[in-house]
């Protein structure tokens, strides 16, 4: 964790769940609320189909909305896409932009997803920037020059500490179970943290750098303790409301 800084435990739900989901947003919110002033920020990312009613469940909740993906523009012919004014106007306050199974799927550029967080910001949305290498990056010991390629290319200069939040999720960490060591994930987070901080001043000694990939309840305590990582971005231990909120008691635990 970083000293005065409001952690944020966030989850992706991706591309998963319908209707008969809205229970488990129910049950997060219910968990969450009946505690006194939590010490984090919980917010969940879901498909746009879920975000005008998940919004709806959790109105009387600290429980926040947010979308995965936004396109650039505010409107216009583009079939299929999703603006971050139209997240807003469902009741998102966060959209993800850049993450890696975007930058794969869609083939997403550093550019692009400035684009976008730009976009989140005109809508009044905050924006998750998603970095992070592959499995070949890491191994041939270019981890770093990665990372801080896509910062440079991927976070806007107008990033202020409140509109932003930089989630560094290893590709080969998302969905398999594998997590760096506590001595990666401090050296990464630390290099974050510099960066941002040269190029940002204050704003980057303040934004929130979250950690992604395999948090999980018997991992996340241990992982948000480390020095530079101010909560999480969990992708399938969001889906269920017990492992998310058992993943919230991490934070400060
Ligand atoms: O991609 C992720 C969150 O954005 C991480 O996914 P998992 O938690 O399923 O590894």
């Amino acid at each position: 964790m970083t000293p005065g800084v409001t952690p944020l435990v966030a989850g992706n739900w991706k591309m998963n769940g319908t209707a008969a989901s809205l229970g488990e947003i129910r049950d997060v919110c219910a968990g969450l609320d009946h505690k006194d002033a939590l010490p984090h920020e919980t917010l969940l990312c879901l498909p746009a189909t879920l975000i005008e009613r998940a919004a709806s469940v959790a109105a009387d909740s600290v429980l926040s909305i947010g979308g995965e993906d936004c396109h650039p523009l505010e409107s216009g012919a583009h079939t299929g896409d999703i603006s971050a004014e139209m997240l807003a106007d469902a009741g998102a306050t966060a959209v993800i932009v850049g993450h890696s199974e975007r930058r794969t799927d869609h083939s997403e550029t550093n550019a692009l997803v400035a684009d976008k967080a730009k976009a989140a910001w005109r809508a009044g949305l905050s924006a998750i920037v998603c970095v992070g290498e592959t499995r070949e990056e890491r191994e041939s010991g270019n981890a770093e020059n990665v990372v801080a390629s896509q910062l440079a290319g991927s976070v806007p200069d107008a990033m202020n500490a409140a509109n932003t939040v930089i989630a560094y999720e290893p590709v080969w960490a998302i969905g398999t179970g594998l997590v760096p060591s506590g001595d990666d994930i401090e050296a990464m987070h630390a290099l974050i943290r510099r960066i941002m901080t040269e190029r940002f001043g204050s704003e980057g000694e303040g934004v929130r750098i979250l950690y992604g990939g395999s948090v999980k309840p018997a991992n996340a305590k241990e992982i948000f303790s480390i020095a530079n990582v101010d909560g999480g971005l969990v992708g399938g231990a969001s889906l269920k409301a017990s492992d998310f909120l058992a993943i919230c008691e991490g934070v400060g635990a």
